[in-house]
């Protein structure tokens, strides 16, 4: 059964509300959103596998922790995700990036997929899945289908804001996702959209709209 972690963590918290203040431009909104992934990124790490090296320092022979070497690979999903990817890349600068484009219809508010990229060694690897909004699950539970259906097997799922909705829609699809959240928020409004939320993420990073 997946779980469900909350961070609440002072500066992952502080730095949120800079980002949900409307008057937040572009520039510091990106800067942003990339310091509290790499926030994130040091608590979804914390159960990575290690082992022990001998190593002499200055003063003694001494044994060491080392990671493992377990191959990872972060997924963003388009457009908005990318906006977290420098941020755990500066955590686990080994690990492949993925793409997984998705964009909702804002009608229907249903994901439509238009690309896909992934490692090829896709069986191997554990997956961090990134989105900074979970608003309705949709576009989510897209993009744990589409790499499910390439041969991932755990996956991770991290985001900065999430509805209730969209928790409870990757639970039911995907029980086996572990979801990692910088807030839980109220709920959508009428238009699918996160309350209080930050609006829309992808145009405040890249300064669309
Ligand atoms: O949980 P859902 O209801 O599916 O909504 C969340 C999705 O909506 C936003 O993407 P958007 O469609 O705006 O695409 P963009 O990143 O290209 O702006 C957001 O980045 C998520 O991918
Ligand atoms: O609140 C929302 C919902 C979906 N996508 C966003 O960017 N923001
Ligand atoms: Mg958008």
């Amino acid at each position: 059964m997946g779980k469900v972690y909350v961070f609440d963590h002072p500066l992952i918290q502080h730095k949120l509300t800079h980002i949900r203040d409307e008057q937040t431009g572009t520039k510091d909104f990106r800067e942003l959103v990339d310091e509290v992934a790499t926030l994130m990124a040091f608590e979804i790490t914390r159960d990575l596998p290690m082992e022990e090296i001998d190593l002499k320092t200055p003063v003694s022979q001494t044994k060491g922790k080392v990671l493992s070497g377990k191959k990872l690979a972060i997924v963003p999903i388009l457009r908005a995700g990318i906006g977290m990817v420098d941020g755990i890349l500066k955590m686990i600068p080994a690990a492949k990036v993925g793409h997984v484009g998705l964009y909702r219809d804002p009608e229907t508010l249903k994901p439509v997929e238009y690309y896909v990229k992934l490692p090829s060694d896709v069986e191997e690897r554990d997956f961090i899945l990134v989105d900074p909004m979970l608003a309705t699950g949709g576009s989510a539970v897209e993009a744990i289908n589409s790499l499910k259906k390439r041969g991932a097997k755990n996956i991770k799922f991290l985001c900065l804001v999430a509805a209730p909705e969209g928790v409870e829609e990757i639970k039911k699809e995907h029980d086996d996702v572990d979801i990692y959240i910088a807030a839980l928020d109220e709920k959508l409004n009428e238009k699918g959209y996160i309350v209080p939320g930050l609006g829309d993420a992808g145009d405040r990073l890249f300064g669309t709209k």
